[in-house]
Parts: C-alpha cells; sequence; structure tokens
C-alpha cells in the first residue's frame, strides 16, 4: 500500500504485539496503534484484515471510535456472513465488503509483497443500501494497488468461491490428511517420493489453519453444496475405473486440460504458487 498510495496515512493494528513490532519494522504504516479503537478514530477507510469469524469481534472493538462517515471494509474469503456480522455489530456504519482473490498458504506480516494484488481480481459486494461514492472509495483503493474490480451479490460470491477456492482447499486438506494418515513406513515414503502432484496438493494444505476453519464455518451451505456435486462427480469417476470406461475418463482430462489452458491465456495463471516455491 504504501509504494502505490504514498499520499495516505496508514494506522495499523493486529491484537498480536509480535505482528505490531515486525509490522513497524517492515515500515508498513506510518503508526502502530496499541489498540484497536486507537487505530480508527480518524479514518476515512477502515480495512479489517483479520479471519472471517474475528470480524465481529473486531468490528465490536472499534465500534465506539468508528467516525460516522467512515467508510469501512474487509479482505475476507467468505461475503454473506461477514456482511451479517458487520451489519449486526454496526448498524450505521458504512460497509463494503472486499475480497480479493490474490494470495499464497503463508500468513503473517512477512508473507505480503507489493505486487500481490496486481492484475487480480479484487471482487466487492455491497449491500443494497450501500451509497455509491462509498463503493467508489473502495474501488479507488483497490485499483490504486493493481487489482481489477467486480461487483457481485455475496450469496453468489459465496457459491463461486465455494468452487473455485474453499473446495480446491478442503481436497488438498484431505488428500494430505489421508496420506498422513497411513502407516508410519509408508508415511516416510510419502515425504520420500511426493511427487509434483502430491507436493502441490501440500502447498495448499499448509495454508493457515484458523483462516481455513472461519472459511468453512461461514460458508457452510455453499461448500456443502459443491461438495455434494463433487462427491458425486467422484463416484462417477471411481464407477468409470471400476467398469474399465477409459473414454470417459479421456474425455473429462480433455476438457479439464481446455480449462487449465484457457486460465493461462486469459493471463489468470497463479503468480503467488511460484512466490510460495520461492520460499520453499
Ligand atoms: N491468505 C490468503 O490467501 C487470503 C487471500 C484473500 C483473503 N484472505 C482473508 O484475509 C483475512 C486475513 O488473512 P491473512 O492471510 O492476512 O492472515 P494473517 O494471519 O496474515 O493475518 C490475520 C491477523 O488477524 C489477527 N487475528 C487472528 N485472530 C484474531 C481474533 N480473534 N481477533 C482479532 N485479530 C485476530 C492475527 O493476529 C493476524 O495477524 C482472512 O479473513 C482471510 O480469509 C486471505
Ligand atoms: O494460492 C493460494 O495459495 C491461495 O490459496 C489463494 C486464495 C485462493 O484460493 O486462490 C486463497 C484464499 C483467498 O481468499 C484468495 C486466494
Amino acid at each position: 500500500t504504501r509504494a502505490q498510495m504514498p499520499g495516505a496515512r496508514i494506522t495499523g493494528f493486529d491484537q498480536d504485539p509480535a505482528v505490531r513490532a515486525r509490522a513497524t519494522e517492515l515500515g508498513f504504516c506510518d503508526d502502530i496503534s496499541d489498540s484497536a479503537g486507537a487505530a480508527v478514530i480518524d479514518a476515512d477507510l477502515v480495512m479489517l484484515c483479520v479471519p472471517v469469524g474475528a470480524m465481529a469481534s473486531t468490528a465490536a472493538d472499534i465500534g465506539a471510535d468508528l467516525p460516522a462517515d467512515a467508510v469501512i471494509s474487509d479482505v475476507g474469503s467468505s461475503k454473506a456472513s461477514v456482511i451479517a456480522a458487520l451489519t449486526e455489530v454496526l448498524p450505521e456504519a458504512r460497509i463494503i465488503p472486499a475480497h480479493p482473490v490474490a494470495g499464497t498458504e503463508h500468513s503473517g506480516p512477512d508473507a505480503g509483497f507489493a505486487t500481490l494484488f496486481q492484475d487480480r481480481w479484487c471482487i466487492l459486494t455491497p449491500p443494497e443500501t450501500a451509497v455509491k461514492a462509498d463503493i467508489e472509495k473502495v474501488r479507488a483503493f483497490w485499483e490504486k494497488l493493481g487489482a481489477n474490480i467486480e461487483i457481485m451479490d455475496a450469496k453468489h460470491h459465496d457459491l463461486v468461491l465455494a468452487v473455485t477456492s474453499h473446495l480446491p482447499h478442503l481436497i488438498a486438506y484431505t488428500i494430505v490428511g489421508t496420506a498422513s494418515d497411513l502407516e508410519d513406513v509408508t508415511r516416510s515414503e510419502v515425504i520420500k517420493y511426493s511427487a509434483g502432484g502430491f507436493r502441490d496438493f501440500t502447498r495448499i494444505a499448509a495454508s493457515d489453519p484458523t483462516m481455513w476453519r472461519d472459511v468453512f464455518m461461514s460458508n457452510k451451505d455453499a461448500v456443502l453444496e459443491m461438495l455434494q456435486r463433487f462427491s458425486e462427480d467422484l463416484t462417477a469417476l471411481q464407477r468409470a475405473i471400476r467398469w474399465d470406461k477409459g473414454d470417459e475418463l479421456f474425455d473429462l482430462f480433455t476438457k479439464t486440460r481446455a480449462i487449465r489452458r484457457r486460465i493461462i491465456e486469459e493471463g489468470q495463471d497463479d503468480a503467488a504458487p511460484d512466490f510460495g516455491r520461492h520460499h520453499e
């Protein structure tokens, strides 16, 4: 934020003193406050960057000090439950939720980098009552960081992200969990012979446990809906293997390869995993 918005005055707060100290060392903010309330006292724009399950308590912590004309936004990975929580705790606030669809399996102050949001989507899910000027304020913030903006209904966001982000994480957590449940001798072989495919899953499965617990708890309905469809498709694949229907597998794999090619062509290939790998 500092590089792209040199004129902005940035005040930060985190409940963890070690995070505050590291953010100070890295020069992220002009000031780091020692309470959430003090951090927002004369803010134009407040960004809540905590696990989605902590949005309500964080909003409560700033409620008394939030200026009436401040816009309050967040970066949570699910949106309907965050809107509900923020609206309940801060009924008078000008709430414009956002989700920058960019990140890595790393978290904490050292995981950030200046180009993280460059050419990535940032989805805004303003409530129906939102004022246009407030939406534009949040849009301008993310555009300065290089993001492309999409405006979406929160429920729709949650359904789309359930399949593009949340389910892939659940699958990665499962497969790495299954491998680690195998008996000891096999487990050491899993690590020793870990080939590309499994390795890619372990990157995703190394993501922050608190963040992802909260994502699944908060986006329960959409995730369960997508999981149901996924289980049916998996069962169909199981049948194809059992009954030697190689052509069915071939047809599906041909379709999925085309999807990957489209993602690359449209420039949505992920810079983030490379960032992760450099740091392995
Ligand atoms: N990491 C990603 O890839 C990614 C991408 C897009 C959005 N998000 C969302 O951004 C938010 C922050 O994720 P992050 O990756 O920056 O995590 P992070 O761990 O780097 O930062 C979260 C901070 O919240 C603080 N925190 C944790 N529990 C808290 C609580 N109960 N009350 C108050 N503060 C608490 C922690 O001290 C931590 O410093 C989450 O809502 C996540 O869903 C993450
Ligand atoms: O690439 C990764 O490591 C990510 O998990 C990033 C990712 C994603 O699923 O694409 C994770 C959660 C977010 O809310 C946004 C981005």
